[in-house]
């Protein structure tokens, strides 16, 4: 089957003191989404962004944006970010005590929820809310900086979480984040992935548009 695949460039490799040219540089580029990533110090070793630079961001947008949380108990922030401008809301699901609650607040605050995994965490923890998800968000990196190289066995994973899917009658979308490249690409899209975030490989690029090209199959 043929599916269509969204690239999400991440702006964490963007240069932050032209942040607004940078989403709008990618925009024209191609970029479906623009691929944001909080982090807080403490469920990563990083700290970038908060809800006033999303609300910044969303200025200079016109496509989605894909808000990624790195953060501890997010649901003390899912209403900060929707309100700043996130199209999409993904959260950790190690980060989560009560997930199903976390997502419906996230619909509630009119954004779309979805869930992410880090690399050793297992499939079945999201097994029980992929019906209420608009998308799961596979790691192929542990979170917290751009530029690590991909975690190979992620292929295997976006196969079986595709499969679960179907198993379900579901089209969810699959996120990849984390090491992709042209080559990583073609090996998640095989298996089943539909949106791509790409942070070092776009921005460390000359060529905007084409390093977008060469992520699409
Ligand atoms: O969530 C992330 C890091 O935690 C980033 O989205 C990711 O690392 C993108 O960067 P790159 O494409 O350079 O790996
Ligand atoms: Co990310």
């Amino acid at each position: 089957m043929t599916r269509r695949v969204l690239v999400s460039p991440s702006l964490l490799s963007s240069d932050f003191g032209r942040l607004a040219e940078e989403v709008r540089a990618v925009e024209a580029a191609g970029a479906d989404w623009i691929h944001v990533d909080v982090m807080d110090g403490r469920f990563v070793p990083n700290i970038t962004i908060g809800p006033v630079v999303v609300e910044a961001i969303k200025k200079a947008a016109t496509r989605p944006l894909d808000v990624h949380l790195m953060i501890v108990e997010p649901e003390k922030y899912v209403d900060a970010f929707a309100k700043a401008g996130a199209d999409i809301l993904t959260v950790h699901v190690e980060a989560c005590t009560h997930l199903h609650r976390v997502i419906q607040q996230i619909r509630h605050a009119g954004a779309k929820p979805a869930v992410v995994l880090n690399p050793a965490t297992p499939l079945s923890a999201v097994e029980e809310v992929l019906g209420d998800v608009d998308m799961v968000l596979l790691m192929s990196v542990n979170p917290g900086f751009g530029g690590q190289s991909f975690i190979a066995p992620t292929v295997d994973r976006v196969r079986r979480l595709r499969a679960m899917m179907d198993a379900r009658g579901l089209s969810t979308d699959i996120e990849v984040d984390g090491g992709i490249n042209a080559e990583t690409a073609r090996r998640v899209v095989d298996a089943g992935a539909t949106v791509l975030v790409a942070g070092s490989y776009v921005f460390g690029s000359k060529d905007y548009a084409a390093a977008i090209r060469s992520l699409r199959p």
